[in-house]
This record gives structure tokens, C-alpha cells and sequence, in this order.
């Protein structure tokens, strides 16, 4: 995979960006990640910030670094500059919010413009944790997954640790997958899909993953 680096201390390293609009809980979600935390009140992301952690996936250890990019409309010329070199976007809108998931068309623009050709894509629906205040239909989102050839849809909730480790678990199997593929030069780049299949997965508990 181009941009893949090699590293002494890991067998993968994928760097893997956050965007969506401002609040939707993007520091948040990396942080619950990073840190295990939530924390109630952070600052509005500056630009990007950066975090690493590792994971043990099927025995290999993957370094993932995450980066936080601000939504922040003033911040786009320096979190646009940071899209070329993602192996994994993951496009967050907050669910209480149904601004946010409208924007999310755009933010798919806005990558398929600056991003590698190649770059897998997901999508969360944060705030899962806000019943009362849902205004994004899961079903709708997974209407858009569909019809924008999205990896995932899954439900999160950084407050209540939902589908956190889930997403980015995803993300870096995928990845894997892609990679290990393209080594093999079993498929050209941009068809490999033998390994993974898109999956749609809701947090509430009556809504098992739907895998498609
Ligand atoms: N109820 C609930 N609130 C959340 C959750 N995640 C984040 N929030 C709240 O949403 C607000 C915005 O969170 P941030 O993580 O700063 O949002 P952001 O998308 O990084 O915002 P920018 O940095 O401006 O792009 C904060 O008040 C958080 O406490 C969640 O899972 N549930």
C-alpha cells in the first residue's frame, strides 16, 4: 500500500484521520481511544492533533496513528494538507445533530479530492449514548455508506466507551487486509475486497451488526 511504513517496533503502521464538523465529537472519540477517558469539555481542535497507540491483531502488532483534525471551517487549508498521506479516513457527524450528517457528502468531496485514490473510508454516528436526542435514522446512514462504497457505518458513544475500540479495530483489519493482499499481488489496488466486507453496525443493543 503506497505510504505504508515500515517501523522496527510494529509489523503495520497506519495513520488513519478523523473529519467531520466541529462538536461532532471527534477529540473526544480519539481521546476515549488513546486513553481509555472521556473527558466532558475540550478546547475546539486547533488544526490537527496527533495520537499513537498500538493494537495486537491476529497476533501482529499495529501502530495506529490517529490524527484529530479541527472542523472547523478556518482550519481546512491546514487539515486539507493532511489528507494525502491517510491510509483511513473515518467521517464522524453527531447524531443529535442532523446538520452534521448532511455535511457528510461534502467531507466525502472534500477526500476524494485530496486523499490517496485508495483511501478506505468509514462512518460513525456519534452521541449514540443521546437517545432523546437522535435526529439521524441509522438506516439513513447506512443508505449513504451504501451509496458512497463506505467500509462501515457504526454507532458510537464516546462517553459510554460504544463501539470505540470497534472502529478503529475495523479499520486497521481492512487495512491488513488491503495490504496483505497488494503484497501478494493477488488484485490490482483500489478491487481488493476477498478479505473484508462492509459492515453496518448500530450500538443499541436491538439492532445486531448487519453485515452486507
Ligand atoms: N453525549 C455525548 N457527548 C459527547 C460525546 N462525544 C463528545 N461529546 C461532547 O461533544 C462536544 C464536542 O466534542 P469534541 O470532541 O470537542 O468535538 P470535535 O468534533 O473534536 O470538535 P472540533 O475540535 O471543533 O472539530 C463536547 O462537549 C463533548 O463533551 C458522546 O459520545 N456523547
Amino acid at each position: 500500500m503506497p505510504g505504508l511504513v515500515p517501523d522496527e517496533a510494529c509489523d503495520y503502521l497506519f495513520k488513519i484521520i478523523l473529519l467531520g464538523d466541529s462538536d461532532v465529537g471527534k477529540t473526544c472519540v480519539v481521546h476515549r481511544f488513546h486513553s481509555g477517558h472521556f473527558r466532558e469539555r475540550h478546547h475546539n481542535t486547533i488544526g490537527v492533533d496527533f495520537s499513537v497507540r498500538s493494537l495486537l491483531l491476529d497476533g501482529k502488532k499495529v501502530k495506529i496513528q490517529v490524527w484529530d483534525t479541527a472542523g472547523q471551517e478556518r482550519f481546512r487549508t491546514i487539515t486539507q494538507s493532511y489528507y494525502r498521506s491517510a491510509h483511513g479516513a473515518i467521517l464522524a457527524y453527531d447524531l443529535t445533530r442532523r446538520s452534521t450528517f448532511e455535511s457528510i457528502p461534502h467531507w466525502i468531496h472534500e477526500i476524494e479530492k485530496y486523499g490517496a485514490a485508495n483511501l478506505v473510508i468509514m462512518l460513525i454516528g456519534n452521541k449514540s449514548d443521546a437517545v432523546d436526542k437522535r435526529q439521524v435514522l441509522f438506516e439513513d446512514a447506512c443508505t449513504l455508506a451504501e451509496k458512497h462504497g463506505l467500509l462501515a457505518v457504526l454507532e458510537t458513544s464516546a462517553k459510554e466507551a460504544q463501539n470505540i475500540e470497534e472502529v478503529f479495530t475495523l479499520m486497521a483489519k481492512e487495512l491488513i487486509a488491503r495490504n496483505t493482499l497488494q503484497l501478494h499481488g493477488e488484485n490490482p489496488p483500489n478491487s481488493i475486497y476477498l478479505d473484508s466486507r462492509p459492515v453496518i453496525a448500530s450500538q443499541s443493543p436491538e439492532k445486531s451488526p448487519c453485515l452486507c
